[in-house]
């Protein structure tokens, strides 16, 4: 082929990509700009469906001082968790509504859809979050023991606790469940229903030592005279508490998890804790 050949075929391809490219060109500039769910596929949450139900389904045991308690007097919940619950559905425009659950069907429930979300306590564990989706954390904590004041000076260690003489008081299904069948080998485990009786029988002398979470074996020593709680600050356990979501809905639990950015930033977090804790 001769060189003028090469320059006219040159020639050729450079104007038809040239006329291609204003074509396309023009033809993108005059299409209607596309609306953000046609173009990214917007996901279906659970997050839309309580804004249109305009209500949220909280899941709580009202078992667990400061938590969630369900208090029988008035018959409604109270709590650190209790109060974090409404801010949520007010953050979110919509009214609460307070599901019972129990520890043992705590996963079993959420499963079966009887609510958006449980709070009140839960322990992020890895089993759980096998199952479910758990929110980001919101107060560390550990294992620790409730005791008589008058045995202050006999349960200084797990060990002095784990003796065939010592009775242990402890509610099924949760996390204190699993530690004292976990560690306490030698000493008698009582399992009882109900976790709110649990620190009146420590007190009677029943049982010797409620196994529970630190703080709220704070909560119930500054309640109630008769009682102690050791160890606290080296507790046997380091765990961390979340909210309890159904797995898959990242729309539902993205939102959530920048909210409690949101409250932490904001210092709510910090007043409701205070509120709650010491
Ligand atoms: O399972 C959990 O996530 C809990 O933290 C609940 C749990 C428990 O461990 O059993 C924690 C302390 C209360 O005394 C009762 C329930």
């Amino acid at each position: 082929m001769k060189r003028t050949d090469n320059n006219w075929l040159t020639f050729v391809l450079s104007f038809i990509l040239l006329v291609g490219l204003l074509v396309s060109g023009t033809a993108a500039m005059s299409a209607e700009p596309k609306k953000g769910p046609e173009v990214y596929g917007q996901v279906e949450s659970r997050l839309d469906a309580i804004m249109k139900n305009g209500y949220i389904r909280v899941g709580t045991t009202g078992d667990y001082k400061p938590f969630s308690y369900l208090n029988p007097t008035t018959g409604e919940y109270e709590g650190h968790d209790i109060d974090l619950a409404k801010k949520l559905a007010d953050d979110l425009g919509v009214k609460v509504v307070f599901v019972k659950t129990t520890w043992p069907t705590l996963m079993d429930d959420l499963l079966a859809d009887k609510y958006d979300i449980a709070m009140g306590g839960i322990t992020r564990t890895l089993e759980r979050a096998k199952k479910a989706q758990l929110s980001h954390p919101y107060i560390n904590f550990g294992k620790s023991p409730l005791i008589r004041m008058a045995d202050k000076d006999k349960y200084k260690s797990l060990a002095d606790i784990d003796q065939p003489n010592v009775k242990i008081g402890v509610n099924p299904g949760g996390t204190n469940e699993k530690f004292v069948r976990a560690n306490l080998k030698n000493a008698q485990i009582i399992v009882f229903e109900k976790n709110l009786e649990i620190p009146g029988k420590v007190a009677s002398g029943e049982v010797d030592v409620m196994i529970t979470d630190s703080i709220e074996a704070k909560s119930y020593a500054k309640e109630d005279q008769r009682l102690y709680a050791p160890l606290t600050d080296q507790t046997f356990t380091k765990s961390q508490m979340g909210f309890l979501m159904p797995r898959g809905d990242f729309v539902f639990g993205n939102w959530v998890n920048v909210w409690m950015e949101e409250m932490t930033l904001k210092g709510d977090l910090e007043k409701i804790t205070n509120k709650w804790m010491d």
